[in-house]
């Protein structure tokens, strides 16, 4: 077993603000490290997941002005749990703004899962304002993505979480659970709202990680924790991530080939399996690839967290 460098001590941030991005959304954001160090803007996972202290942590506190924020609907911003104006092309209006707010020319973009998907994105957007693009537990958000792991995939891996997943939608439903469930996240029964919510968060967070994390379960069985993840999350697949087709994130990788680039990526990860790194890698061979063998999806797996530490240093 190789010796695996640790996470950056907890850290607190140095300044924290709000920023009214529409007339209905606010978004919360803070800054850690050093005010005057190395931007990066670090991407939480969901989409709808909200900021968790560890996500402070991979990067030199000295050297970087670490940023993050909460994206729409969740964690601190507000309304909390909204859908309305909450789609990728305004989280990626969001990052400018705050870019822009913070009096910052090009930072470092960090992101993972969903934070790997937004800041690809918003990379290949503006790809002039980004230093360099680290990618952790790829998700390109493509319907076999979406497919693998919410209808048929994963849950032969975890048969019987899947069960637990299944159990709120009547077996008619069941051959679209995506819609299924958006039916209900999004009806008016607030009681099967939040028993579809818990259900649906509890499923991805036990396939999170290589070992079984019960804390990270039961956190994710927590109501407001699970009403805004599974919400946001649900609504964003149902709507194929906003994106103009399958696959665009791909199709367009060539807008970010000049990017200084790290893809990191666990071989055993269930939630996005590593296929999509692959593909990644083959379109940006460029992008220092980083496979973890020992490792699942979530960011504070020893494997994953030891190689974004020394990518982010080898950045500083
Ligand atoms: C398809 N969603 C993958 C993702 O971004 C994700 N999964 N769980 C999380 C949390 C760590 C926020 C629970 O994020």
């Amino acid at each position: 077993m190789t010796a695996h460098r640790l996470l950056y001590p907890e850290i607190e941030p140095y300044r924290t603000g709000r920023l009214k991005v529409s007339d209905l959304h606010e978004i919360y954001y803070e800054e850690c490290g050093n005010p005057t160090g190395k931007p990066v803007v670090v991407l939480h996972g969901g989409p709808g997941g909200g900021i968790v202290p560890f996500l402070r942590r991979f990067h030199n506190p000295r050297a970087y002005r670490i940023i993050l924020f909460d994206q729409r609907g969740c964690g601190r911003s507000t309304p909390f749990g909204e859908l309305a104006e909450n789609t990728t092309w305004d989280l990626v209006a969001d990052m400018e703004a705050l870019r822009k707010m913070l009096g910052i020319e090009r930072w470092q973009v960090l992101g993972g899962s969903w934070g790997s998907t937004l800041g690809l994105v918003y990379a290949e957007t503006y790809p002039e304002r980004v230093s360099e693009l680290v990618l952790r537990s790829v998700f390109l958000l493509r319907e076999a993505e979406l497919r693998w792991f919410y209808q048929d995939g994963a849950g032969w891996l975890f048969p019987d979480a899947f069960e637990a997943y299944q159990a709120p939608i009547p077996e008619a439903e069941r051959h679209d659970m995506i819609a299924a469930y958006h039916k209900r996240l999004t009806g008016k029964d607030e009681a099967i709202l939040l028993a579809c919510a818990r259900a649906w968060s509890v499923w991805e967070s036990t396939c999170l990680s290589l070992l079984p994390n019960k804390e990270r379960i039961a956190q994710a069985a927590d109501d407001r924790f699970a009403y805004a993840f599974a919400r946001i999350e649900c609504h964003y697949f149902v709507n194929n991530g906003f994106f103009r087709e399958d696959g665009q994130l791909l199709k367009d990788v060539w807008r970010v080939k000049d990017i200084p680039g790290a893809i990191i990526q666990g071989r055993y990860d269930v939630v996005t399996p590593m296929a999509s790194a692959w593909a990644l890698h083959k379109a940006w061979p460029k992008a220092r690839f980083e496979l973890v063998t020992e490792a699942g999806h979530t960011g504070t797996e020893p494997g994953l967290a030891s190689v974004l530490i020394n990518v982010t240093d080898a950045f500083s």
